[in-house]
């Protein structure tokens, strides 16, 4: 007798084993990432997504705070080939559902066929078919959730005093190690709410404003498209996975739904202007199709969508990796030198 069930979009109902009960739904997504189960589990970027490991194994190497990415887990629920206790009391102790004993090559395959889709999960002693589908039934689409960065963002502004360049990092659902790499490179930052207004960002006089990234749809970031519109041409810019895609959109570009997204630390990004490859840690599901007035200058080796845009005239950096790593290779953390760099030119003139 199985006490978990997943209710898929293709009509099936997948059997498994309840680590931690309750009943969820979301997007099914899966992870290809070997670690950085703490660091992906408390991403900000995974809210409202039902996150499934592709590596068989999930909590050899325990569980510890020190590497968590924000306060709190942000998948609705977790799905495992095989999860071990510490990782299960975890999530138990944060009331998110999971379940392991779950064939996850099938599941992944699923998704990669059938593209992005919902998942309805019961997970425990009460745990039902029925009540999986009922989750299943109930589950609205990704770009529906009109207001998630309300979710994931700091109600207040914080600020990270250093001696180098004010950034106002909008806080889209921002990874702590964003934060960390920019401090360490002796930064003044401010966090500011996703809602911030252009009055909120002048109020500061930044160096730079930097749009983080974040859960969702990005047309569902109106304030923060609102802000890159308004300080494009009198500050210089840069952006981050859902932050790239906001710029873009900003800038005249546009953005789409994927298949099934890039979530992993070994994702190949080719620079054209170096020609060299370096490997990424991605986690998104849009993308950039139309670049706008911005430049392409990196892509993905694997389908050339866009991951790097720039604009010379308008100091303008972004990336659609995550450059701060955590989980991953530490291949591009130079991009916080680079955007602190033009910070401190103030190259652009209005
Ligand atoms: N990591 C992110 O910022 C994700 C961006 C966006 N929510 C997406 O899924 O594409």
């Amino acid at each position: 007798m199985s006490d978990a069930y997943l209710a898929l979009e293709t009509g099936d109902v997948v059997e498994a084993r309840a680590r931690a009960p309750g009943a969820a739904r979301g997007e099914l997504v899966f992870t290809t990432a070997y670690t950085g189960y703490e660091e992906s589990l408390t991403d900000p970027s995974y809210e409202a997504q039902v996150l499934t490991f592709s590596y068989p194994l999930i909590g050899n190497y325990g569980v510890r705070e020190e590497r968590f990415e924000s306060e709190r887990v942000h998948p609705y629920a977790v799905v495992a080939r095989e999860m071990t206790d510490d990782v299960a009391e975890w999530l138990d102790a944060e009331g998110v559902p999971a379940v392991d004993h779950v064939d996850t090559r099938d599941l992944v395959t699923d998704i990669r066929d059938g593209g992005a889709m919902k998942v309805g999960i019961s997970a425990g002693d009460e745990a039902s078919p029925e009540e999986a589908k009922a989750q299943l039934d109930s589950c609205p689409h990704m770009s529906d959730l009109t207001d998630i960065g309300a979710d994931v963002s700091v109600e207040e502004p914080i600020h990270y005093e250093g001696s180098g360049a004010r950034v106002a990092l909008i806080d889209c659902g921002a990874k702590g190690s964003i934060v960390e790499s920019l401090t360490a490179r002796n930064a003044d930052v401010h966090v500011l709410p996703y809602d911030a207004t252009a009055d909120d960002v002048e109020a500061l006089d930044p160096d730079v404003l930097f749009i983080s990234n974040g859960p969702g749809d990005p047309a569902n970031f109106e304030a923060a498209q609102a802000l890159v519109e308004h300080f494009t041409g009198e500050l210089p810019i840069a952006g981050i996975c859902l932050g790239q895609q906001v710029v873009a959109r900003a800038l005249g570009g546009t953005t789409e739904k994927m298949d099934f997204g890039h979530r992993g630390v070994n994702q190949p990004v080719l620079d054209h202007d170096t020609g060299r490859v370096v490997m990424t840690t991605q986690n998104h599901g849009y993308t950039v199709d139309e670049p706008g007035d911005l430049t392409v200058t990196q892509v993905n080796v694997n389908d050339d969508t866009p991951e790097g845009l720039d604009s010379a005239e308008y100091g303008i950096l972004t990336r659609q990796y995550h450059p701060e790593a955590n989980p991953g290779p530490h291949d591009t953390l130079d991009f916080f030198d680079e955007v602190l760099e033009l910070a401190e030119g103030r190259t652009v003139t209005a």
